[in-house]
């Protein structure tokens, strides 16, 4: 049996915040690997400034290419948007029936808005939650605090966001060092993110 913890996100771009807590997840825990889900549209999210879903997963592919326990996956972009993680949770289970064990990554700042998300007493009836801390504002609703299915995962935490980075990138600054070599390659060949006005 493999545990796999699912790593959900738009990924618009990945860069090496995710990279770090995704590698800490698989060499500090029992996860044996950790999937990235590339989701087409997160139900929260706005969707004008997101990049086509095959380049973002190009860039989750390049970004993981070292790291043969972290994997992108693609299993939401057939599915209905937006895209919510329960519905996407019941299509792994019958597309991997045996030999897979699956488990929820996700951050502090999440944690506290996951009482908002579509059917979650399901969603932690049946799967664990790995948390790692992150800096945000707002409260754990109290039915989270010390829970059986939520376990903490204490990793670096590195306070960078896609935002940011492609608002810098369309502002003309260096924001390479913040990106795994690969996808900055990828993301500049292709003149993604250049444009300010495509770039809230
Ligand atoms: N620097 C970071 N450290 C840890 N977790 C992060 C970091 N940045 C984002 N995440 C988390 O990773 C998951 C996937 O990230 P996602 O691409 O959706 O967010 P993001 O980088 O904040 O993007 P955006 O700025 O476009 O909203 C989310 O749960 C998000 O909270
Ligand atoms: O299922 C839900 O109701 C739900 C609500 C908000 C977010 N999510 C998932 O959480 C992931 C991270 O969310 P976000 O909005 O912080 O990018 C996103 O990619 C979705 O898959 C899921």
């Amino acid at each position: 049996m493999k545990n796999i913890g699912l790593y959900f996100g738009t990924f618009n771009p990945i860069h090496i915040g995710h990279l770090a807590i995704a590698n800490h997840m698989v060499e500090f825990s029992d996860l044996d690997e950790v999937w990235f889900v590339i989701t087409p549209q997160s139900p929260f999210k706005q969707k004008k400034t997101l990049l086509d879903n095959n380049h973002r997963y190009q860039m989750v592919l390049e970004a993981t290419l070292d790291y043969p326990k972290l994997k992108p996956s693609k299993i939401e972009f057939d599915l209905q948007q937006p895209n919510y993680t329960v519905n996407t949770l019941v299509h792994l289970e019958e597309k991997y029936p045996e030999g897979y064990h699956f488990s929820l990554i996700m951050g502090e700042d999440n944690l506290k808005g996951f009482h908002k998300w579509k059917n979650y007493e399901v969603i932690l009836e049946r799967y664990s939650l790995y948390v790692y801390p992150r800096i945000s504002k707002g409260v754990i609703a109290h039915q989270f605090e010390g829970h059986s299915k939520i376990h903490r995962v204490a990793a670096p935490i590195m306070e960078i966001s896609s935002t940011f980075i492609r608002q810098q990138h369309a502002l003309g600054k260096n924001i390479k060092p913040l990106l795994p070599a690969a996808v900055w390659e990828y993301m500049d060949e292709m003149n993604f993110y250049k444009n300010l006005k495509a770039t809230p």
